[in-house]
């Protein structure tokens, strides 16, 4: 069986796309020296700005020159990339999609996913961030092929909403989710692994989340610990260092995921749709919050 060899990546972006270009550029040299076939980069990878003016002034098409020099990146390494929150032109000039992006290893785009739950929270002796001032939600669940296996496509405060992962993985078939993330250190702390780790086990999936990390204006500090659990819920992969700039990579065990799944047959034992909302209430088919919209491609 295979043991896709993979690279989760933390960084600390700024308010310069040129600049974290080429932190990218760098951690794609680094995975590639470790033979790895997809690198995981964190939400808001091209660009964090310092108010909702900076991010909607660098809110790009998918077509556009930034995203076809990412493409070029992942080409010219032959690493899949997962783009983990691009400024997505969105629709409206004051709107953009927080926009999930895989690119293939030949610089295509496979899969893009708009984060559908904006952070619009003050957290506690913390920031207050609005993140729907500037950003549309997007209503689609995206699952995709890659050579690590099948992705199930998500961004950070989605995190704090089982029923997608739920979703992505009985009902579409994902077998790694991904949870690119920009945190903040507060609910980080908080909650950050223990989150994750309830979505590897409760849906006997891989979960990669690829962190932002440290200070990136004066006003943003995200939490880091990039992160690789297993289906089991053990941790297999995170940086050295919780803050620092960098890779941490890992083969990835599907024997592992196949006897998770053989020993507790949880897909099996679902019974969604078949439950109702209270002893005398008659049970109603499932409804379908989100369209599935996956654009698998292979
Ligand atoms: O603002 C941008 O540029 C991009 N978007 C983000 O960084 C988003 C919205 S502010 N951050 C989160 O969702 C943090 C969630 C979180 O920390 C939690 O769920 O506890």
């Amino acid at each position: 069986m295979t043991r896709p060899r993979v690279a989760v990546a933390q960084m600390t972006s700024i308010g310069d796309q040129e600049k974290n270009f080429s932190t990218v550029s760098r951690l794609c040299q680094e995975a590639k020296a470790q033979a790895c076939s997809a690198l995981f980069l964190p939400e808001c990878v091209s660009f964090i700005g310092a108010n909702q003016e900076e991010t909607i002034a660098a809110m790009q098409p998918l077509d556009g020159p930034l995203m076809t020099r990412y493409r070029q990146l992942a080409q010219q390494h032959s690493l899949w990339l997962s783009l983990g929150g691009f400024q997505e032109q969105g629709p409206d000039a004051g709107h953009l999609y927080n926009c999930h992006v895989i690119v293939s290893a030949e610089g295509q785009i496979q899969a893009r996913y708009r984060k559908v739950h904006l952070f619009n929270v003050e957290v506690q002796n913390g920031p207050v961030l609005m993140e729907s001032r500037s950003t549309a939600p997007g209503n689609e669940l995206v699952v995709c092929n890659s050579p690590a296996g099948r992705l199930g496509l998500t961004v950070c405060y989605d995190l704090r909403f089982p029923e997608m992962y739920q979703r992505l993985v009985f009902d579409m078939g994902a077998e790694i989710l991904l949870v690119p993330s920009a945190f903040t250190k507060l609910t980080g702390r908080a909650h950050w692994e223990l989150l994750l780790r309830a979505r590897a086990v409760e849906t006997q999936c891989f979960v990669i989340a690829a962190a932002q990390a440290g200070v990136h204006n004066h006003k943003r500090e995200s939490y880091g610990h990039s992160i690789i659990i297993d289906p089991w819920g053990d941790v297999i992969a995170k940086l050295e260092d919780p803050l620092a700039t960098g890779i941490a990579v890992v083969e990835l065990d599907f024997e592992k995921l196949q006897k998770v799944r053989e020993r507790m047959p949880m897909k099996e034992h679902r019974r969604q749709g078949r439950i109702s909302m209270g002893w005398d209430q008659p049970a109603t088919a499932d409804e379908a919050a989100f369209a599935p919209g996956s654009t698998f491609k292979q």
